[in-house]
Protein backbone atom coordinates (compact mmCIF):
# COMPACT_ATOMS: atom_id res chain seq x y z
CA UNK A 1 0.00 0.00 0.00
CA UNK A 2 1.31 3.45 -0.86
CA UNK A 3 1.40 6.80 0.79
CA UNK A 4 -0.91 9.17 0.67
CA UNK A 5 -0.09 13.17 0.83
CA UNK A 6 -2.30 15.86 0.95
CA UNK A 7 -1.01 19.38 -0.23
CA UNK A 8 -2.54 22.51 1.37
CA UNK A 9 -2.38 26.77 1.52
CA UNK A 10 -3.99 29.65 0.32
CA UNK A 11 -5.29 30.41 -3.58
CA UNK A 12 -2.60 30.67 -5.57
CA UNK A 13 0.30 29.47 -2.93
CA UNK A 14 1.43 27.05 -5.31
CA UNK A 15 -0.10 24.31 -4.51
CA UNK A 16 -0.40 22.67 -8.06
CA UNK A 17 3.34 23.37 -9.07
CA UNK A 18 4.40 21.71 -5.45
CA UNK A 19 2.43 18.71 -6.74
CA UNK A 20 3.78 18.23 -10.01
CA UNK A 21 7.25 18.71 -8.53
CA UNK A 22 6.89 15.74 -5.62
CA UNK A 23 5.37 13.70 -8.90
CA UNK A 24 8.83 14.60 -10.22
CA UNK A 25 10.96 13.63 -7.77
CA UNK A 26 8.64 10.66 -7.19
CA UNK A 27 8.82 9.26 -10.28
CA UNK A 28 12.79 9.99 -10.65
CA UNK A 29 13.11 7.66 -7.48
CA UNK A 30 11.15 4.72 -9.89
CA UNK A 31 8.10 5.23 -7.73
CA UNK A 32 4.17 4.93 -9.17
CA UNK A 33 2.28 8.05 -8.56
CA UNK A 34 -1.28 8.68 -8.63
CA UNK A 35 -2.75 12.73 -8.20
CA UNK A 36 -6.10 13.98 -7.53
CA UNK A 37 -7.39 17.35 -7.16
CA UNK A 38 -10.30 18.57 -4.95
CA UNK A 39 -12.69 20.26 -5.31
CA UNK A 40 -13.32 17.78 -8.42
CA UNK A 41 -15.60 20.85 -10.34
CA UNK A 42 -16.27 18.67 -13.48
CA UNK A 43 -16.29 15.09 -12.07
CA UNK A 44 -18.72 15.49 -8.98
CA UNK A 45 -21.93 17.31 -8.77
CA UNK A 46 -21.48 18.60 -4.89
CA UNK A 47 -18.33 20.04 -6.44
CA UNK A 48 -19.63 21.77 -9.20
CA UNK A 49 -22.58 23.53 -7.20
CA UNK A 50 -19.97 24.29 -4.55
CA UNK A 51 -17.75 26.17 -7.59
CA UNK A 52 -21.28 27.74 -9.06
CA UNK A 53 -21.70 29.28 -5.65
CA UNK A 54 -18.57 30.12 -5.17
CA UNK A 55 -19.04 32.52 -8.34
CA UNK A 56 -22.19 34.27 -7.21
CA UNK A 57 -24.95 31.11 -7.82
CA UNK A 58 -27.47 29.53 -6.18
CA UNK A 59 -28.75 32.28 -3.93
CA UNK A 60 -27.51 32.22 -0.52
CA UNK A 61 -26.02 29.19 -0.45
CA UNK A 62 -22.58 30.74 -0.33
CA UNK A 63 -23.67 32.72 2.62
CA UNK A 64 -23.28 29.65 4.62
CA UNK A 65 -19.88 27.97 5.90
CA UNK A 66 -21.51 24.90 6.70
CA UNK A 67 -23.19 24.39 3.73
CA UNK A 68 -20.25 24.47 1.54
CA UNK A 69 -18.16 22.80 3.49
CA UNK A 70 -20.74 19.54 3.14
CA UNK A 71 -20.79 20.33 -0.43
CA UNK A 72 -16.81 19.89 -0.47
CA UNK A 73 -17.06 17.01 1.98
CA UNK A 74 -19.31 15.32 -0.41
CA UNK A 75 -17.05 15.35 -3.46
CA UNK A 76 -14.29 13.69 -1.23
CA UNK A 77 -16.77 10.92 0.06
CA UNK A 78 -18.08 9.93 -3.43
CA UNK A 79 -13.33 10.36 -4.31
CA UNK A 80 -13.08 7.87 -1.50
CA UNK A 81 -12.91 4.46 -2.66
CA UNK A 82 -11.13 5.99 -6.15
CA UNK A 83 -8.09 6.78 -3.23
CA UNK A 84 -8.43 3.50 -1.23
CA UNK A 85 -7.49 1.87 -4.80
CA UNK A 86 -5.19 4.69 -5.45
CA UNK A 87 -2.87 4.23 -2.29
CA UNK A 88 -3.38 0.15 -3.29
CA UNK A 89 -2.05 0.48 -6.46
CA UNK A 90 0.11 3.30 -5.91
CA UNK A 91 3.46 3.93 -4.00
CA UNK A 92 2.41 7.82 -3.69
CA UNK A 93 -0.95 9.31 -3.98
CA UNK A 94 -0.81 13.29 -4.49
CA UNK A 95 -3.72 14.94 -3.31
CA UNK A 96 -4.25 19.18 -3.97
CA UNK A 97 -6.30 20.14 -1.52
CA UNK A 98 -7.92 17.46 0.88
CA UNK A 99 -9.91 17.65 4.10
CA UNK A 100 -7.67 20.54 6.03
CA UNK A 101 -8.62 22.82 3.34
CA UNK A 102 -12.37 22.46 4.86
CA UNK A 103 -11.43 23.03 7.91
CA UNK A 104 -8.90 26.47 7.68
CA UNK A 105 -11.27 27.89 5.17
CA UNK A 106 -14.49 27.23 7.06
CA UNK A 107 -13.22 28.24 10.77
CA UNK A 108 -11.40 31.48 9.13
CA UNK A 109 -15.03 32.03 7.93
CA UNK A 110 -17.01 32.02 11.16
CA UNK A 111 -13.64 33.72 12.41
CA UNK A 112 -12.78 31.00 14.60
CA UNK A 113 -9.31 29.16 15.51
CA UNK A 114 -8.27 25.73 15.48
CA UNK A 115 -10.18 25.34 18.69
CA UNK A 116 -13.40 25.96 17.53
CA UNK A 117 -16.63 24.27 16.88
CA UNK A 118 -15.55 23.83 13.13
CA UNK A 119 -12.57 22.28 13.13
CA UNK A 120 -13.56 19.52 15.17
CA UNK A 121 -17.04 19.56 12.81
CA UNK A 122 -14.97 18.59 10.07
CA UNK A 123 -13.39 15.78 11.55
CA UNK A 124 -16.49 14.41 12.83
CA UNK A 125 -18.35 14.96 9.28
CA UNK A 126 -15.32 14.08 6.96
CA UNK A 127 -13.61 11.80 8.75
CA UNK A 128 -15.51 9.67 11.13
CA UNK A 129 -19.32 10.05 9.40
CA UNK A 130 -18.15 9.95 5.68
CA UNK A 131 -15.48 7.45 5.89
CA UNK A 132 -13.69 9.81 3.97
CA UNK A 133 -9.24 8.34 4.33
CA UNK A 134 -7.24 10.18 6.15
CA UNK A 135 -3.47 11.26 4.47
CA UNK A 136 -0.76 9.97 5.51
CA UNK A 137 1.12 13.31 5.33
CA UNK A 138 0.38 16.59 4.43
CA UNK A 139 2.53 19.27 3.00
CA UNK A 140 1.59 23.31 3.67
CA UNK A 141 2.56 25.50 1.07
CA UNK A 142 3.35 29.05 3.10
CA UNK A 143 3.40 31.97 1.39
CA UNK A 144 2.55 35.34 2.26
CA UNK A 145 -1.04 36.43 1.56
CA UNK A 146 -0.20 39.74 -0.63
CA UNK A 147 2.49 36.88 -2.39
CA UNK A 148 -0.52 34.20 -2.82
CA UNK A 149 -3.26 37.26 -3.66
CA UNK A 150 -0.76 38.84 -7.16
CA UNK A 151 -0.43 35.21 -8.36
CA UNK A 152 -4.38 35.19 -8.57
CA UNK A 153 -4.45 38.04 -9.67
CA UNK A 154 -1.50 37.24 -12.42
CA UNK A 155 -3.32 34.03 -12.96
CA UNK A 156 -6.87 35.68 -13.41
CA UNK A 157 -5.46 38.61 -16.01
CA UNK A 158 -3.55 35.55 -18.23
CA UNK A 159 -6.70 33.35 -18.20
CA UNK A 160 -10.26 34.97 -18.45
CA UNK A 161 -11.59 31.43 -17.25
CA UNK A 162 -10.10 31.62 -13.82
CA UNK A 163 -11.26 34.77 -12.61
CA UNK A 164 -11.11 35.30 -8.87
CA UNK A 165 -14.10 33.56 -6.86
CA UNK A 166 -15.67 35.21 -3.75
CA UNK A 167 -12.72 33.38 -1.57
CA UNK A 168 -10.01 34.08 -3.44
CA UNK A 169 -10.95 37.85 -3.58
CA UNK A 170 -11.66 38.13 0.14
CA UNK A 171 -7.82 39.47 1.27
CA UNK A 172 -8.84 39.61 5.25
CA UNK A 173 -10.60 35.44 5.01
CA UNK A 174 -7.30 34.56 2.97
CA UNK A 175 -5.65 36.03 6.51
CA UNK A 176 -7.42 34.48 8.67
CA UNK A 177 -7.23 31.04 6.60
CA UNK A 178 -2.96 31.26 6.93
CA UNK A 179 -3.63 31.69 10.69
CA UNK A 180 -5.74 28.49 10.81
CA UNK A 181 -3.35 26.37 8.55
CA UNK A 182 -0.25 27.40 10.67
CA UNK A 183 -2.41 26.25 13.95
CA UNK A 184 -3.75 22.89 12.12
CA UNK A 185 0.98 22.10 11.25
CA UNK A 186 1.19 23.39 15.01
CA UNK A 187 -1.26 20.59 16.05
CA UNK A 188 -0.51 17.97 13.84
CA UNK A 189 -4.24 18.02 12.95
CA UNK A 190 -5.17 14.80 11.10
CA UNK A 191 -1.56 13.70 10.03
CA UNK A 192 2.09 15.16 10.14
CA UNK A 193 2.84 18.61 8.18
CA UNK A 194 5.35 19.36 6.39
CA UNK A 195 6.26 23.16 5.74
CA UNK A 196 7.40 24.76 2.34
CA UNK A 197 7.81 28.47 1.65
CA UNK A 198 7.06 28.78 -2.16
CA UNK A 199 7.85 32.33 -1.91
CA UNK A 200 11.99 31.37 -1.95
CA UNK A 201 11.42 30.57 -5.90
CA UNK A 202 11.16 27.26 -7.66
CA UNK A 203 14.34 25.56 -6.57
CA UNK A 204 13.07 25.54 -2.45
CA UNK A 205 10.01 23.91 -3.95
CA UNK A 206 12.10 21.19 -6.02
CA UNK A 207 14.18 20.54 -2.57
CA UNK A 208 11.37 19.93 -0.58
CA UNK A 209 9.74 17.87 -2.84
CA UNK A 210 13.17 15.75 -2.97
CA UNK A 211 12.97 15.87 0.47
CA UNK A 212 9.31 14.60 1.12
CA UNK A 213 9.46 12.16 -1.09
CA UNK A 214 12.52 10.80 0.46
CA UNK A 215 11.34 11.04 3.69
CA UNK A 216 7.90 9.36 2.46
CA UNK A 217 8.92 6.64 0.67
CA UNK A 218 11.51 5.74 3.10
CA UNK A 219 11.35 2.45 5.01
CA UNK A 220 9.68 0.79 1.77
CA UNK A 221 12.35 -1.46 0.11
CA UNK A 222 13.38 -0.85 -3.70
CA UNK A 223 11.13 -3.68 -4.76
CA UNK A 224 8.34 -2.35 -2.82
CA UNK A 225 8.59 0.66 -4.94
CA UNK A 226 7.70 0.46 -8.95
CA UNK A 227 5.90 -2.65 -7.96
CA UNK A 228 7.51 -3.79 -11.71
CA UNK A 229 9.69 -2.64 -14.59
CA UNK A 230 7.88 0.49 -15.82
CA UNK A 231 7.69 3.86 -13.91
CA UNK A 232 4.04 5.47 -14.16
CA UNK A 233 2.72 8.89 -13.46
CA UNK A 234 -1.03 8.97 -13.85
CA UNK A 235 -3.23 11.09 -13.32
CA UNK A 236 -6.38 9.89 -12.25
CA UNK A 237 -8.54 13.06 -12.04
CA UNK A 238 -7.17 16.43 -12.28
N1 LIG B 1 8.01 28.74 -5.80
C1 LIG B 1 7.47 29.56 -6.69
N2 LIG B 1 8.13 30.66 -7.06
C2 LIG B 1 7.58 31.52 -7.96
N3 LIG B 1 6.38 31.35 -8.53
C3 LIG B 1 5.66 30.27 -8.18
C4 LIG B 1 6.17 29.32 -7.24
N4 LIG B 1 5.24 28.35 -7.07
C5 LIG B 1 4.20 28.69 -7.88
N5 LIG B 1 4.46 29.83 -8.56
C6 LIG B 1 3.55 30.48 -9.53
O1 LIG B 1 2.43 30.96 -8.79
C7 LIG B 1 1.21 30.76 -9.52
C8 LIG B 1 0.23 29.92 -8.67
O2 LIG B 1 0.77 28.61 -8.52
P1 LIG B 1 -0.17 27.32 -8.44
O3 LIG B 1 0.75 26.18 -8.25
O4 LIG B 1 -1.12 27.30 -9.59
O5 LIG B 1 -0.97 27.67 -7.08
P2 LIG B 1 -2.24 26.98 -6.39
O6 LIG B 1 -2.36 25.61 -6.97
O7 LIG B 1 -1.88 26.97 -4.93
O8 LIG B 1 -3.40 27.88 -6.66
C9 LIG B 1 1.60 30.07 -10.83
O9 LIG B 1 1.68 31.05 -11.84
C10 LIG B 1 2.96 29.48 -10.52
O10 LIG B 1 3.75 29.38 -11.68
C1 LIG C 1 -11.35 21.46 -1.48
C2 LIG C 1 -11.90 22.61 -0.68
C3 LIG C 1 -11.78 23.93 -1.14
N1 LIG C 1 -12.27 24.95 -0.40
C4 LIG C 1 -12.16 26.32 -0.91
C5 LIG C 1 -10.75 26.82 -1.09
C6 LIG C 1 -10.77 27.68 -2.32
O1 LIG C 1 -10.85 29.04 -1.94
C7 LIG C 1 -12.05 27.31 -3.03
C8 LIG C 1 -11.87 26.76 -4.41
O2 LIG C 1 -10.87 25.73 -4.44
P1 LIG C 1 -9.61 25.85 -5.39
O3 LIG C 1 -8.72 24.70 -5.16
O4 LIG C 1 -8.99 27.20 -5.21
O5 LIG C 1 -10.21 25.75 -6.82
P2 LIG C 1 -9.72 26.61 -8.09
O6 LIG C 1 -8.23 26.74 -8.00
O7 LIG C 1 -10.17 25.79 -9.27
O8 LIG C 1 -10.44 27.93 -7.98
O9 LIG C 1 -12.73 26.36 -2.22
C9 LIG C 1 -12.91 24.73 0.81
O10 LIG C 1 -13.36 25.68 1.48
N2 LIG C 1 -13.05 23.45 1.26
C10 LIG C 1 -12.57 22.39 0.56
O11 LIG C 1 -12.72 21.24 1.02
Amino acid sequence: MGVMVAVEGLDGAGKATLVAALADAAVRRGASVATLAFPRYDADVHAGLAGEALHGEHGDLRGSVHAMAVLFALDRADAAAELRAARDAHDLVLVDRYVASNAAYGAARREEDVDGAFVAWVHALEIERLGVPAPDAQVLVRVPGEVAARRVRERAAADPTRTPDGYESDAALQARCAHVYDQLVERAWLAPWSVVGAEEGYAAVTRTAESVVAERLVGRSSGDIGSGSSVRSDTIET
